[in-house]
């Protein structure tokens, strides 16, 4: 990728030899290991237009079963197994006399940033295990790594604006989707187990703090950007934060939680809550072994509680987020994908059309958390429970950060539109990472054709049959044939 600040250097040559199909198809795969659990994504494009913008696309999806690969810490080699029944589905998609040819990446996110933070031996294990895997299939393996959250959050940004076609040239502007700032570039908002990011091109040019700040030249543009990736206040991690802030004030164990329905019970290990870097310490101190969680399902009161993990009470820059973390005032029109989809898509806040007010979507998350459990479970027998126990939390959630947390105003919040897919692409960092990788983001704008071949010979064509039709009128004019001159009978 054209950048002056690389946000990943590894496997960045151009490792795409020439489409022998006739169709001249290529494909590439990106398999985003993430905390929650593991997808693999297949991308197709026509080769000869790679370096255009908004060709390629993608044409699989498989969700891996079972855990993310850093909850595999204490078996490895089920991390590499879990990944085979998607690298075969692959091998079904991609046509096989290309299986050679086409790239395999594997990221992993917040989950094995954690695990690496926690035991870094650990975690080369289990990318080890899952690289077995991966170059044991036909296919070009090019690596298997744990992407920064500067990354993670770059390349979402890169996704979605090539996505959208916001990295196109003027005079293209006028077909492009409503989703656009007025700089032309759309933010990032990526909401995931374990972190959570935040990336989009403020008004101001100066970003205070470095490692905030990527700089990249695209297509002859060049774009200052502001990203930071939250460890640990991913949706997930985040509950932990809040149940260990809640368990500091319990004397037994026994939680009455407003962030779950009324009639909701949980029981869990506190050796469980305290197993990441996430939560220090403070385990010793707890003279009880489980937790009992109860629900009594109160929005206001459960906003109170996410409240605590936020903490804002100190800033070294003009302007924070929260935990003193440099936050540049909002700017344009944002999108939010992954949890941030798929929690207000249940809860019926993802309209197509004009996004839904804050405040009416603050009346259907206070309104979902006060309906008791034995009812939301009747209403929806067939989601996991866990996702269904959790939306009332999630949707809190996700309300807190996004006010609270990175001060999305009543005003602002209408420039948020909650994102799943961007035409047959799923929005995430996976398509930018390997348009980054394959090197198909030019930093200079191609050079035009101004016109496509079948369009050049059709011009030909046209412009032979107007010259010899004048030729024929003129012909015909100065030099009529008798039979046609009048008078002559
Ligand atoms: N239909 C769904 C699917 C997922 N989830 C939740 O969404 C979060 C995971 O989001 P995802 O973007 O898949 O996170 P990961 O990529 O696994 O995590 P990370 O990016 O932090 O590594 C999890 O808490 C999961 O429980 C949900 O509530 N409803
Ligand atoms: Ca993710």
């Amino acid at each position: 990728m054209a950048q002056t600040k690389k946000v990943g250097d590894h496997c960045s040559k151009p490792t795409l030899p020439l489409c022998r199909s006739s169709k001249c198809v290529k494909y590439g795969i990106v398999l985003d290991a993430g905390s929650s659990h593991t997808n693999l994504y297949v991308y197709e494009w026509p080769a000869e237009k790679e370096n255009d913008t908004g060709v390629v696309h993608q044409v699989e999806v498989c969700k891996v079963e079972g855990l993310g690969i850093s909850g595999y810490s204490q078996d490895t080699e089920k991390a590499g197994l879990s990944l085979q029944h998607c690298m075969k589905r692959a091998q079904e998609v991609v046509p096989e006399q290309q299986h050679r040819e086409t790239p395999v990446y594997l990221g992993a996110t917040a989950g094995m940033r954690l695990l690496s933070l926690q035991n870094r031996s650990m975690a080369d294990r289990v990318l080890s295990a899952v690289e077995k895997t991966l170059r044991s299939s036909p296919f070009n393996f090019q690596g298997a790594r744990v992407i920064s959250g500067q990354e993670e959050g770059a390349y979402g940004w890169i996704t979605i604006n090539y996505l959208l076609g916001n990295f196109k040239q003027p005079g293209w502007l006028n077909f492009l989707p409503h989703l656009r700032s007025s700089r032309g570039t759309s933010g990032a908002l990526d909401l995931g187990g374990a972190s959570t990011q935040i990336t989009f091109a403020p008004d101001q040019e100066l970003i205070e703090s470095q490692e905030n700040s990527l700089h990249f030249r695209l297509y002859g543009k060049n774009y200052n950007v502001y990203t930071h990736s939250f460890l640990c206040y991913g949706k997930d991690q985040a509950l932990r934060l809040k149940l260990a802030t809640d368990l500091q004030s319990t004397q037994n164990g026994s939680l009455l939680d407003p962030c779950f329905h009324l009639g909701y019970l949980r029981i869990m290990n506190i050796s469980d809550l305290y197993t990441n870097p996430c939560i220090a310490n403070g385990e010793q101190q707890l003279p009880f072994t489980q937790l009992h969680l109860q629900g009594n399902g109160d929005y206001q009161r459960c906003r109170m509680t996410i409240q605590k993990i936020f903490n804002t009470s100190y800033c070294p820059y003009s302007s924070c987020a929260f935990n003193g973390i440099f936050l540049p005032p909002l700017q344009g029109e944002f999108g939010a994908f992954s949890a941030f989809y798929f929690v207000m898509n249940f809860l019926n806040l993802t309209t197509e059309k004009s996004p839904v007010p804050l405040d009416k979507a603050t009346s259907a998350v206070e309104s979902f958390c006060s309906r008791p459990w034995h009812e939301v479970k009747a209403e929806f027998p067939k989601i996991k429970e866990k996702y269904l126990s959790e939306y009332c939390f999630s949707g809190t959630y996700i309300l807190s950060l996004l006010e609270n947390g990175y001060g999305f105003t009543m005003e602002k919040w209408q420039n948020i539109q909650f994102l799943g897919k961007i035409g047959s692409s799923d929005a995430g960092w996976t398509l930018g990472y390997m348009l980054n990788l394959t090197n198909m983001i030019p930093a200079e704008k191609p050079p035009t054709r101004p016109l496509s071949h079948a369009s050049y010979v059709g011009l030909m064509v046209f412009c032979s049959l107007v010259l010899v039709a004048v030729l024929l009128l003129s012909w015909l004019t100065f030099h009529k044939p008798k039979c046609l001159q009048k008078g002559l009978i």
